[in-house]
Order: C-alpha cells, then structure tokens, then sequence
C-alpha cells in the first residue's frame, strides 16, 4: 500500500521504459529490477519514498486516474482515447514519438473517395481519435475495432483504411501501404493524479520538474 511518504510510477515495458531510464536517472531513481527481465508487476527503487508498477501502455491513465498510482507516462494516443479525466498532464516528455496517420492500400485513390462522399471501412486501435477525425471531415465510416497488426486490416478486405502510429513507415512499406492524411503528432506525456498532486506536491513537484528539465535538454 502506498502511503503519503512514497509515491508511484506507473509505466509500461518497451519503449517506453527504455526511454524513461534516462529520466529517472536524471531523478536519482534507479528500477531494483529490470522489468524487461523480471515477472514483478511493482519494483522497487534506490529510492524508498519511489516505487514502479508495470502495466500494459493502455492501461497507464487508468490507474492514475484512481489514484492507484500518483504518476504514470503515457503516449498522446492513449491518452487522447482515454479522455484524460481526472488527470494532469505537466510534461510533453518528447520520447516515443511518432505520428498517427490515416493509410490506405498502394493505388487506393483516397482524396477521390473523400470527394465522393464514399462511407470508408476504418479499422484501427484508436477508434475514438478516428471518429472524431472522419466526423470532423464530414466524412462517413464504419469503425472496426482492432487490437493490433492495423496494417493486416485493408490486405484481406476487412478495411478500406486504417488508422495507427507511424515512425520509420517500414510497416506500412512492407505491407503495400501508403500514409495519406496525418491525424497528429504523439509523445508521451507525464500525467500526475490531481489528488496526489495536491496531497503528495512535496514528493511529485521535485520529479515533475527534474523531468521537465531533462526532456527539453
Ligand atoms: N513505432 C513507434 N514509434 C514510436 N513510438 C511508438 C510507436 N508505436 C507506439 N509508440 C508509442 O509508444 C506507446 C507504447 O507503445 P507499445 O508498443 O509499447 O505499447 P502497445 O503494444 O501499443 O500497447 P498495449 O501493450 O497496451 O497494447 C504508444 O502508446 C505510442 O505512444
Ligand atoms: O512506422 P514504423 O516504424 O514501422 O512503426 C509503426 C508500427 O509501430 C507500432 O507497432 P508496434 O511496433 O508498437 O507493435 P504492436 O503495436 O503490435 O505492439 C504501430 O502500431 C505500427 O504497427
């Protein structure tokens, strides 16, 4: 149980944590376990007032949002379909960036699909942020709901579209697609509890601020 004297960070394996070493470093805090290795679910740190918990990347806002953990790092693209209720979101931290796109099949003509006024096939991850997008274009869709491999989706004829994160674009390269029509950029963000952040401000301002510095070094 976490008391008024230690706080905790909720993060997720990946990339994620592996570019948060370095923030945490920059704190003074250093994992007792390395959670790419370890099956531990909470790892302590050099720090006794500092304590990890891993959960899926999805899952960050919502144990924040409880109070289950004081802080957390989660991408724009959980966060933004997570609504961001009950949370602060301080520090763009600058690490996992990428971009959320709308793709298409190479050859799929969608400016001329838009224009027509066509009902579109979109699966994706991120069916909120897409709803919005498409509602926002005026555009008509039918959502599909997927947990993963987005780029599957338009190769055996379960999508028209999609829409999910892209860095290299080596997915999308090596299935045949194309990006057409950027949604947003995405980090990761800093969140804090708005209770912790009151009731623990002496323990969470000093990490808030040393993240801040160390993301815009
Ligand atoms: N290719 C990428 N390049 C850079 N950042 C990315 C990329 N893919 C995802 N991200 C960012 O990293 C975050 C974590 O991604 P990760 O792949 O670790 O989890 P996930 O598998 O998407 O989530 P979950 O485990 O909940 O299904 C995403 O929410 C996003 O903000
Ligand atoms: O443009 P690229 O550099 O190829 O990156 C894009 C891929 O990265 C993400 O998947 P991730 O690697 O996180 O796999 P997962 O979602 O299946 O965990 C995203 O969902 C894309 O599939």
């Amino acid at each position: 149980m976490t008391t008024n004297h230690q706080v905790t960070l909720a993060l997720s394996k990946g990339r994620i944590f592996e570019e948060t070493v370095p923030l945490l470093a920059a704190a003074g805090i250093t994992p007792n376990e390395n959670p790419e290795s370890s099956r531990k679910l909470i790892i302590g740190t050099n720090r006794p007032d500092v304590r990890l918990i891993i959960v899926r990347a999805t899952d960050v806002p919502t144990y924040v949002q409880h109070g289950a953990a004081d802080l957390g790092i989660a991408g724009k693209d959980v966060l933004v379909e997570h609504g961001g209720e009950g949370l602060y979101q301080p520090v763009d931290l600058n690490i996992a960036k990428c971009r959320m796109m709308v793709a298409t099949p190479v050859g799929f003509d969608y400016e001329a699909a838009v224009r027509r006024g066509a009902r579109l096939r979109v699966a994706t991850k991120y069916t909120k942020t897409a709803r919005l997008h498409f509602a926002a274009k005026g555009v008509h869709v039918d959502l599909i709901k997927l947990y993963g491999s987005m780029e599957l989706a338009p190769l055996v004829g379960l999508a028209d579209v999609i829409v999910d994160l892209v860095s290299t674009g080596g997915t999308l390269k090596a299935n045949n697609l194309v990006a057409v029509e950027e949604i947003m950029p995405i980090s990761s963000r800093l969140v804090v509890n708005q209770a912790s952040m009151k009731l623990k401000h002496e323990l969470i301002q000093p990490i808030v601020e040393t993240f801040r510095r160390a993301a815009s070094a």
